[in-house]
């Protein structure tokens, strides 16, 4: 392998090629003379897009096959966005860098309203997410979740051609796809708690492979990755795939790091709260911590239920 290359492999969706896009161009920024190529696949999750994907099941769905070619030495690096990024890595893999964070909130999108408050009754909501599912039916009962996948383009067009009042949709995806002009208004952690790594990207790459960890080192972002790892490991230990009713969203101030848990039913009849603070540094305990009183309070019946329903 010449030492000047790296070969970053992504799904085709605009999104992931943004986020690859961005990783190349950061890669080339800061290291002159290196070349970064895109590998650009298709992923058993980009393929099964009429199933609803709380139904489709199985961990990595969008990952695995960039894994493989990790493995196979066909390409060195993989771009996530770490919301769909799996809890757990093959042997030989690891999660070397986590970028800076952009946006974490959720969007409304809607061509008439400016709100979820100010939907009339009955409204038709668009969201695939159990966790988004499940804290706009606890706000809202009246409304009706109905199930949205594609990627952001697609899911755009089905607002448009009529079939929702309004969806809703991550915000730093839409800003990466210049798509910002399309949010009503933002979401707040109040209203939707957003979802563990929600608007960071994330790199993986070989565990033995030095040359790529030392190009990758610039990039990582020491905040971001604490707030990240605490989200992750509240996850972890509530055992939550990424489509389960559950968000997790940290802060930092100073060394000081909030992170707040929601774990719900999808009838948003039933949602439990938590909130740990601590050191920074104790990210991965806080997470842990915080899962702990989650499953303390009735979490583990709930997310049991959603299981059994998968
Ligand atoms: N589940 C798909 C997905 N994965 C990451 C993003 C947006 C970007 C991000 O959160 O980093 C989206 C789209 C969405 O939820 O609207």
């Amino acid at each position: 392998m010449s030492s000047n290359l790296i070969r970053i492999a992504t799904r085709k969706s605009p999104l992931a090629m943004w986020q690859a896009e961005f990783v190349k161009a950061e890669l080339e920024r800061i290291h002159s003379g290196l070349r970064v190529e895109l590998l650009p696949m298709s992923t058993k999750g980009d393929v099964i897009l009429d199933t609803p994907l709380a139904k489709v099941g199985g961990k990595g769905l969008f990952v695995k096959e960039l894994e493989v070619a990790m493995l196979e030495h066909e390409a060195d690096i993989a771009v996530h966005s770490m919301k769909d990024v799996p809890v757990d890595f093959p042997d030989g893999l690891g999660l070397q860098v986590i970028c800076e964070r952009d946006d974490p909130r959720d969007a409304f999108v809607s061509n008439r309203y400016t709100s979820l408050d100010e939907l009339p009754e009955g409204a038709l909501v668009g969201t695939s997410s159990l966790r988004r599912q499940c804290q706009i039916r606890a706000a809202r009962p009246d409304l009706i979740i109905k199930d949205l996948r594609g990627n952001v383009g697609t899911r755009l067009a089905k607002l448009d051609n009529g079939d929702y009042d309004a969806i809703i949709l991550a915000a730093a995806g839409l800003k990466r796809l210049q798509l910002e002009s399309r949010i009503a208004s933002f979401l707040s952690a109040e209203e939707s708690l957003p979802a563990n790594g929600q608007g960071a990207v994330g790199i993986e790459c070989r565990s033995d492979d030095a040359r790529v960890h030392a190009l990758l080192a610039p990039l990582e972002h020491m905040e971001t990755r604490y707030r990240v790892l605490a989200e992750r490991a509240m996850n972890t230990r509530l055992e939550g795939g990424c489509q389960v009713p559950i968000g997790a969203y940290a802060e930092i101030e100073g060394n000081t790091l909030t992170l707040r848990g929601l774990v719900g039913s999808p009838d948003g009849k039933q949602i439990i709260r938590g909130q740990v603070t601590g050191p920074k540094t104790q990210a991965t305990h806080l997470g842990t911590a915080l899962a702990e009183e989650l499953l303390a309070k009735g979490a583990k019946a709930i997310l049991d239920a959603v299981y059994a329903n998968a």
